[in-house]
């Protein structure tokens, strides 16, 4: 007997960061809570993970973040759900009725969980996941994919998953940025563009360094299979296809890590202090680039389009532009379904 027509649909599971239920304080805690008692966020023994947690960023750091997530959220929430959930009807749409392509967030709501169980309950016998990170680190995709395995893994019928683990290199990801920070560059000439990315915990990169030790030093502007899963190596990689996609003269751009949390080392350069440099050199006008992210959140409209156009003008500079995420650009839409193709 054939199987009924749904069992041969191919589920694909995209998975992003996910973000707070609402900008009030409480439920912004109660995201922070989740989120950094990740074990691959926050890489320290529990006990200490819980101390901080507890006695530091839900009393402190979650009244500040609620501040700065009520300047995020809009009359249709948060953009960061907005554009996932419209990036999800758009791939479903260019996928047609042969996939089911369904949105969980690692942290918060629609939960790993819930979304899972909406293709088990339809019996879906492949799953796609795609974890919405361009560069594998442990703390987005590992741990993205870490709790999806742990979903999945539990079905009645486990089924046959596929992950997509990066595509930091993607000729079409690569692509749907430059068309977006190219309008940027049609308008005007900038003194400068800084290409900053999501940094993590220095001892993060040395924990994935398979083979040879990243030195977090040049070794990490030239990428390979020696440090296929080095952050900071494909974050400068994507750097490098950037500027060539784009046509950018050597001097005229920079590369530099954003949103460093605690007082341990993070990887460097610094975003701040990059920027603090660039306005005390002289710097008037910058374009900023986050190709870390592929919708726009609070690292980027906040982070990247208000804090530190703030910062630049206080050492001098004058004209400071954020380019956009990819939201739901086509060709980033494209370059989701290509990548669901390729694997399935
Ligand atoms: C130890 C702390 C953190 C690590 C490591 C980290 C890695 C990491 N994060 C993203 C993507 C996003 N992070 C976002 C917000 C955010 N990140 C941290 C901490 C770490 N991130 C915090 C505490 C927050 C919340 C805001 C704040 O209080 O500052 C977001 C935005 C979410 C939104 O709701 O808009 C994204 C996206 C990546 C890709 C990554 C590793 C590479
Ligand atoms: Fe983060
Ligand atoms: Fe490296």
């Amino acid at each position: 007997m054939a199987l009924p027509n749904k069992k041969s649909k191919t589920a694909v599971f995209l998975i992003n960061l996910g973000t707070p239920d609402s900008p009030n304080t409480p439920d912004v805690r109660k995201y922070l809570r989740q989120f950094l008692m990740d074990r691959r966020v926050i890489d320290i023994p529990w006990l200490n993970r819980w101390l901080l947690i507890n006695m530091i960023i839900a009393p402190f750091r979650a009244p500040k973040s609620a501040h700065e997530y009520k300047k995020l959220w809009t009359e249709q929430g948060s953009p960061l759900m907005f554009h996932g959930v419209a990036v999800k009807e758009l791939l479903q749409q260019a996928l047609g009725d042969e996939y089911k392509v369904v949105l969980g967030m690692r942290y918060q709501n629609p939960s790993i969980e819930s979304a899972a169980k909406e293709l088990e309950a339809k019996g879906y016998n492949k799953v796609i996941v795609v974890p919405l990170f361009p560069q594998y680190a442990s703390a987005s995709t590992g741990s993205a994919v870490e709790e999806a395995l742990r979903v999945l893994g539990k079905w009645e019928i486990t089924p046959h998953i596929e992950v997509i683990s990066k595509f930091f290199d993607h000729p079409l990801f690569i692509k749907a940025f430059a068309e977006i920070g190219r309008k940027y560059l049609a308008e005007r000439n900038w003194d400068h563009i800084i290409f900053s990315y999501h940094g993590i915990p220095e001892r993060q990169i040395k924990k994935a360094s398979i083979g040879d030790q990243c030195k977090l030093g040049t070794c990490c502007q030239v990428y390979g299979s020696r440090n296929e899963y080095c952050y900071r190596a494909q974050c400068y990689e994507t750097t490098r296809l950037l500027v060539k996609e784009l046509g950018l003269a050597e001097g005229s751009y920079s590369v530099s890590f954003q949103s460093r949390l605690g007082k341990t080392p993070w990887i460097k350069p610094y975003t701040d202090h990059n920027i603090e440099e660039l306005g005390k050199a002289g710097k008037k006008s910058i374009l900023f680039f986050s190709p870390s992210f592929i919708a726009d959140c609070l690292e980027t409209t906040v982070e990247g389009g208000e804090e530190y156009k703030l910062l630049f003008e206080e050492h001098g500079g004058k004209d400071w532009q954020l380019v956009e995420s990819l939201n739901t650009n086509p060709t980033w839409v494209e370059c989701l379904k290509d990548m669901v193709v390729s694997k399935s």
